[in-house]
């Protein structure tokens, strides 16, 4: 069985005294660094000017050049995009970590592809909330936490184990609960869910169900409210009870055809597809495959960006949207 942590299991006072660098202020950076703050740690941010740096501020952080906030740092957290890390730790983070120093991811990319390589002298560790960021702090701040993994990769000090629970406790995460990892499986099981489930299995689904639905002449606004909109009152039912809290809600004849059709749409080719998606992981073939995207400027992340922002699903829905209150700013 996985090794499980709950709150009494972290220490805060493993973050006394400490000065934790979150360089990036995107979604993980701003939600990680204001729950820290608010659990009492002492937080500076570490960005290059422009947007982030503005909001980091505003938010009433010390906000400086990565180097500077390294410099200043025993925790550094790493929050910057995947494919931008090992660039910035090459020139602003590597040259100027303490000896003794934490260096700390989300996301165990850059250390399980061996993009970063740090020096035997520090810590490195994990500590990756199974959630967006924005939840991360909308979680806390509603008293709760989204769960977290944690990993060592390398204990210098003898302490890494609970600086990583002690920043978990940090971010709310062992509200909810915190299980143990390693980089390797951490990065491999969140790319398989990202890529096949999470994102790319169900906005595939959506598209498929709203195309079908249109296609065979159904107004877009039907098959938006019913392919799109209603997914997340199933999900929810889903989320808070299981498959079976969701069965019972639903009626007898919804029920009969998800298990009769659910089937036939997730097939013996589906199961080959993420069979094949897995091992592309495993392999290294995606994460090759998406640092040569970078560095060519991205015409394919950009393309299919663009078609999907451009798709009729996107106008439906925004015009709807428009219209319920609850999506009102
Ligand atoms: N998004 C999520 O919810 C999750 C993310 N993770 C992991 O967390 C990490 C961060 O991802 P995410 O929060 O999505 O990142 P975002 O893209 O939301 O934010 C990136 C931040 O890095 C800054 N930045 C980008 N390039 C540089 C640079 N060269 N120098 C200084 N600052 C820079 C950006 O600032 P600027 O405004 O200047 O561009 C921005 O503040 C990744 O490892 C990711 O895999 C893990 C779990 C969930
Ligand atoms: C599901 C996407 C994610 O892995 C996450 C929010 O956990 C990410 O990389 O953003
Ligand atoms: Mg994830
Ligand atoms: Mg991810």
């Amino acid at each position: 069985m996985v090794q499980k942590y709950y709150e009494s299991d972290a220490d805060p006072r493993t973050l006394e005294g400490r000065t934790i660098a979150v360089i990036g202020y995107g979604s993980q950076g701003r939600g990680q660094a204001l729950n820290l703050r608010d659990s009492g740690c002492r937080v500076v941010i570490g960005l290059r000017p422009g947007g982030s740096w503005q909001r980091a501020s505003e938010d009433g952080f010390e906000v400086y050049p990565v180097a500077d906030a390294v410099r200043r740092a025993d925790v550094v957290q790493i929050l910057l995009p995947d494919e931008t890390q090992a660039a910035v730790y090459r020139t602003e983070i590597s040259p100027h970590l303490k000896e003794n120093a934490c260096l700390m991811f989300s996301h165990g990319f850059n250390i399980h592809y061996g993009q970063i390589v740090p020096p035997p002298t520090v810590d490195v560790i994990m500590v990756a909330p199974k959630g967006p960021g924005h939840m991360v702090r909308r979680t806390y701040e509603e008293g709760k936490g989204v769960p977290a993994l944690i990993a060592v990769h390398q204990d210098y000090t003898g302490n890494a184990h609970a600086i990583a629970l002690a920043y978990a406790r940090g971010i709310g995460a062992t509200r909810a609960v915190v299980l143990e990892t390693t980089f390797a499986e951490e990065t491999e099981t969140d790319l398989f869910g990202e890529q096949a489930v999470l994102c790319g299995g169900v906005t595939s689904l959506i598209k498929a169900g709203f195309e079908t639905l249109v296609d065979a002449g159904y107004a877009p606004e039907m098959a938006y409210l019913e392919v799109l909109h209603e997914m997340k009152l199933i999900v929810d039912l889903i989320y808070e009870g299981g498959f079976t809290k969701m069965r019972d809600s639903i009626s007898n004849t919804a029920q009969y055809g998800d298990l009769t059709r659910g089937p036939r749409v997730i097939g013996p080719e589906t199961y080959a597809a993420m069979q094949e998606i897995l091992e592309e992981i495993q392999n290294g073939e995606f994460a090759r495959e998406w640092m040569l995207e970078n560095m060519v400027n991205r015409p394919v992340f950009t393309a299919l960006t663009k078609a999907d922002e451009e798709h009729l699903i996107e106008q439906v829905g925004k015009e709807i949207r428009g219209f319920m209150p609850q999506f009102k700013k």
